[in-house]
């Protein structure tokens, strides 16, 4: 066992929280700073972002401490998704494989379930309304507001974990180092929250085993299924321009527009007007930073080191990801040197963090856009026909980010190459029959075997 830390996370969110668990099973005391109340005894308002979609990555890490049974049992699977036109006609895509799906959660349910874990262990501490405002990075002291009595504290952990999430404190403390590299994009877009609810005889209205779209070229609603019955829809909508947030300004706006553009929808959501005009704007931007860690004695984990665009769905994913690779760097670690461990985490991280912060990029294009497209969707089962065909050497790219721990990094690279084989492949093919034509065969076996374009993954040493 390595020495016992006192260790202290700033930031009490999906991350943080897991985090905790898995640094007090190694034995550490761990106390956990949070700006918000307690969640478990206080409504919030202004927290967004109601559901999310949980995948191969995020269940790995929630299985690895215990808790995966837990949630499973209030998750929805999301087999497809359902495509809604302007005329109220639905196409279909399966995420992957029979049996394969993505999950919906919710994000306060699953933060309680993360927090009550932690109860019954004397070694995990949450303290809530505390806001981190300040970081000497150089003696790890944190300076923390008091949020209900403006009184100011100061800690000074042995370790400290930045879970504090896209617009970190502690990052911003890293932002102030030599030769910290720091970049933020926002797109022109930004998002709002709007509720499908429940049937009156309590269910869901719509597919309840589905993500649904309603793809509008430059923007889109989805909507995720919630236990109750409603759905969470988010609407992605430039903040300028002739479809925008400034041009919606008033009810007639709102209903003449949303009953054009998702007139199946608005029969179907009774409060729209009031939600409309009551919920918050979010906005969506991609974080990219390194390094993470400062001299071996803080550390920024999740949205805090990588804050991505939510169109894949990865964002908590990747940072639960962070948790599972960080818990197996510690399985072989020596208990002396920190700043290795952390260095070598980095390095280990960011390249995939990178990689998927641009999918997630292109992500929004293929939502909002291209599966509307009915060559598309042709596109995507002609892909499934080859991965069935040859599956050791064909993971189509949403599979691999979704129902693997394949690195985000190696999923883009090959991701790229599989487009180039595609765009080959597709020129043959009008219908799912032609799939069998020999010029189609001969071409795969051309690409995959003899030239052996995609080659299985082999770890690389970091
Ligand atoms: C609209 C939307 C939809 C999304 N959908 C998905 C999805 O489907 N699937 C998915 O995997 N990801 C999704 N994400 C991304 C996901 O929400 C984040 O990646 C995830 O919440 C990151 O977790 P975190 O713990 O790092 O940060 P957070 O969840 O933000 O937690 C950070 C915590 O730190 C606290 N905090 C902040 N500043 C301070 C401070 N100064 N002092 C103390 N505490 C502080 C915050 O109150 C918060 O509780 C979505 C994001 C958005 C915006
Ligand atoms: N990648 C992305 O596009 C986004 C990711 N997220 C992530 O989703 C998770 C949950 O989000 P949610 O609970 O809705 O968080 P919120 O959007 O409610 O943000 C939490 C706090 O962050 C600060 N904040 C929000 N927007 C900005 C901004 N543009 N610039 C600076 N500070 C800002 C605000 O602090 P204050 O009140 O002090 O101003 C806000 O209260 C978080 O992980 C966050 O990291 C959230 C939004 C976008
Ligand atoms: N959770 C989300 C939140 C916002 C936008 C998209 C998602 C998705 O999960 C999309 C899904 N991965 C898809 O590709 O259809």
């Amino acid at each position: 066992m390595t020495e016992k830390k006192n260790i202290a996370i700033m930031g009490a969110g999906l991350v943080g929280s897991l985090l905790s668990l898995y640094l007090a099973r190694r034995g550490h005391k761990v106390d956990l700073y949070e700006r918000r109340p307690d969640l478990r005894t206080t409504i919030i308002d202004g927290g967004r972002s109601i559901n999310l979609a949980l995948s191969d990555r995020g269940w790995r890490a929630l299985k690895g401490i215990g808790i995966e049974e837990e949630v499973r049992k209030v998750a929805i699977p999301m087999r497809r998704r359902v495509m809604h036109d302007e005329q109220g006609n639905l196409t279909y895509q399966p995420y992957g494989k029979e049996g394969q799906a993505i999950y919906s959660v919710s994000r306060g349910g699953l933060n309680m379930v993360l927090m009550n874990r932690s109860e019954p262990n004397p070694d995990i501490t949450y303290h809530f309304s505390r806001q981190a405002m300040d970081v000497n990075l150089r003696t790890n002291e944190v300076q923390l507001r008091n949020v209900e009595t403006g009184e100011i504290e100061t800690i000074q952990p042995d370790l400290l974990f930045g879970a504090d999430g896209a617009f970190s404190v502690v990052r911003g403390a890293m932002q102030k180092t030599e030769r910290f590299n720091y970049e933020q994009h926002y797109l022109e877009y930004g998002y709002k929250e709007l509720t499908i609810p429940a049937t009156a005889e309590g269910s869901w209205a719509i597919e309840k085993n589905a993500l649904h779209i309603w793809p509008r070229g430059n923007y889109m609603m989805i909507a995720l299924p919630n236990v109750d019955g409603s759905f969470t829809c988010t609407l992605f909508f430039p903040y300028e321009g002739e479809h925008s947030f400034a041009n919606i300004k008033t009810k007639d706006d709102l209903l003449s527009f949303f009953n054009e553009v998702f007139p199946d929808a608005v029969p179907l959501m009774p409060e729209l007007s009031t939600e409309y005009f009551e919920n918050p704007v979010g906005s969506l931007v991609t974080v990219k930073s390194f390094p993470w860690s400062y001299e071996g004695k803080s550390l920024l984990i999740g949205d805090a080191s990588h804050a991505v665009v939510p169109f894949y769905g990865q964002g908590m994913n990747a940072g639960f990801e962070d948790i599972t690779v960080l818990d197996q760097m510690l399985d072989s670690f020596d208990g002396e040197d920190w700043e290795a461990l952390f260095n070598k985490f980095e390095r280990r991280r960011k390249p995939n963090a990178d990689a998927i912060a641009d999918l997630a990029v292109m992500n929004f294009i293929e939502m909002r856009d291209k599966v509307a497209n009915a060559r598309f969707l042709l596109r995507k089962k002609i892909e499934g026909k080859i991965s069935e065909q040859y599956p050791d050497r064909w993971i189509p790219l949403y599979s691999m980010v979704t129902f693997t721990d394949l690195p985000y990094s190696y999923a883009m690279e090959t991701g790229l190459k599989q487009e180039e084989i595609m765009k080959k492949v597709m020129k043959h093919i009008k219908t799912v029959e032609d799939y069998d034509k020999p010029e189609v065969q001969q071409l795969l076996e051309k690409q995959l075997v003899q030239k052996e374009k995609l080659k299985p993954y082999k770890a690389k040493e970091v």
